[in-house]
């Protein structure tokens, strides 16, 4: 793995308690990796300890088979990105990004061409001579990005890089890092407490809380096939039900939790559709939310609230109709893991033929 860490806990104090509990996981070369979790789970103290700026007391790490304490800061090639774009006020957006060159005595043409190259590739040109104060929040970032990579770091580092940005800039600027930081093939990790940010941009997700990584995979593992309830919880719209009672699957023993995603329900009404009792369940509509092309409906199931995704050029609903509800599949919480279930449909009933109302 490129970055390595191993086993690592922080404490601030002496004999105060840890905010990072023996962290281990590997990043692999050219990868975008999200820390991300809620608010004090550590991310930021991991990012920095990693970036040298705070000691670990115990463990370790390595970035490119280097021991990070055995290289001095300057000298472990790390660029970093802050969320408040971190830019000299006092200089232009070129003086900007020649700073770090300039700081590791590159001489005079080569500056001028990498910084040439990398106002081509971050889109600003134009904007070269413009001081900081000029430039809207994802120019700053932009250029906060182009200055971070000028001295052809080893690897990057981003602490909630887009928080500053309004919403439509920062989907813009997610898609254009993650492209960014693949064709240059530098290996970054960036910090976020947004599911959907660490869903959309990161090729490996590491999901912490209270100091402890919770799970580590693929935007796509993680979505789907949550490890633990901290995740199923954290990660994009879900339903959590307790011991509720479902037709269609093979549930254990009372207690346990279920979480099912919105998309993964189906809503039937109930005239003129035989009901399949073995794999549908009944519920009522409590509230129908319009979102423009889907609606959210909210359900409930015997006092719990289950939410369901349903297309709005599909029939309308009324608050208090009884439906048929297919859920497609879920994950059962028993002992604190989770199992993926799917609806055990046979499978001469493929789930298009119920998708009909
Ligand atoms: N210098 C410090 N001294 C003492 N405690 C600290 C220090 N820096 C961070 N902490 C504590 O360590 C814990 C983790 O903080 P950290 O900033 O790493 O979390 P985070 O996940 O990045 O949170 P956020 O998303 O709010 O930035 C918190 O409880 C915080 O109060």
């Amino acid at each position: 793995m490129y970055i390595q860490i191993n086993h690592i806990s922080k404490a601030f104090q002496k004999e105060g308690q840890n905010v990072l509990h023996d962290i281990s996981f590997g990043v692999q070369k050219g990868s975008l990796t999200a820390l991300l979790g809620p608010s004090g789970s550590g991310k930021t103290t991991l990012l920095r300890i990693l970036a040298g700026l705070e000691t670990a007391t115990a463990g370790s790490a390595s970035i490119d088979g280097q021991a990070i304490e055995s290289v001095t800061p300057q000298d472990r090639g790390i660029g970093f990105v802050f969320q408040n774009y971190a830019l000299f006020r006092y200089l232009t957006v070129y003086q900007n990004i020649a700073f770090g060159l300039k700081t590791h005595h590159r001489p005079a043409a080569e500056i001028k061409q990498r910084v040439t190259d990398l106002l081509a590739l971050t889109g600003l040109s134009e904007l070269a001579n413009r001081y900081p104060d000029q430039l809207s929040g994802g120019q700053k970032q932009r250029a906060a990005f182009a200055r971070a990579i000028a001295p052809h770091p080893k690897v990057l580092f981003l602490d909630e890089p887009f928080a500053a940005l309004d919403k439509q800039i920062r989907q813009e600027l997610r898609s254009w890092l993650k492209q960014l930081i693949h064709h240059l093939g530098i290996t970054s990790i960036f910090v976020t407490h947004d599911h959907e940010e660490a869903i959309e941009t990161a090729d490996e997700i590491v999901v912490m809380n209270q100091g402890r990584v919770q799970q580590i995979g693929t935007p796509t593992e993680i979505y789907n096939q949550p490890s633990c309830q901290f995740v199923a919880e954290f990660i994009g719209h879900a339903s959590i039900l307790t011991s509720p009672d479902l037709n269609g699957f093979a549930l254990p023993e009372k207690p346990f939790t279920v979480q099912v995603r919105p998309e993964r329900v189906q809503i039937f009404k109930k005239t003129g559709q035989p009901t399949d009792t073995a794999h549908l369940t009944i519920a009522t509509v409590k509230d129908v939310i319009f979102r423009g092309a889907t609606m959210t409906v909210k359900l409930d199931l015997n006092g719990q609230s289950l939410l369901a995704n349903r297309s709005a050029l599909q029939p309308g609903l009324v608050i208090g109709e009884q439906v048929s509800i297919l859920i497609e599949q879920l994950v059962v919480f028993k002992h604190g893991t989770g199992i993926l279930e799917k609806n055990q449909l046979p499978t001469t009933t493929p789930l298009k033929s119920y998708a009909i109302n």
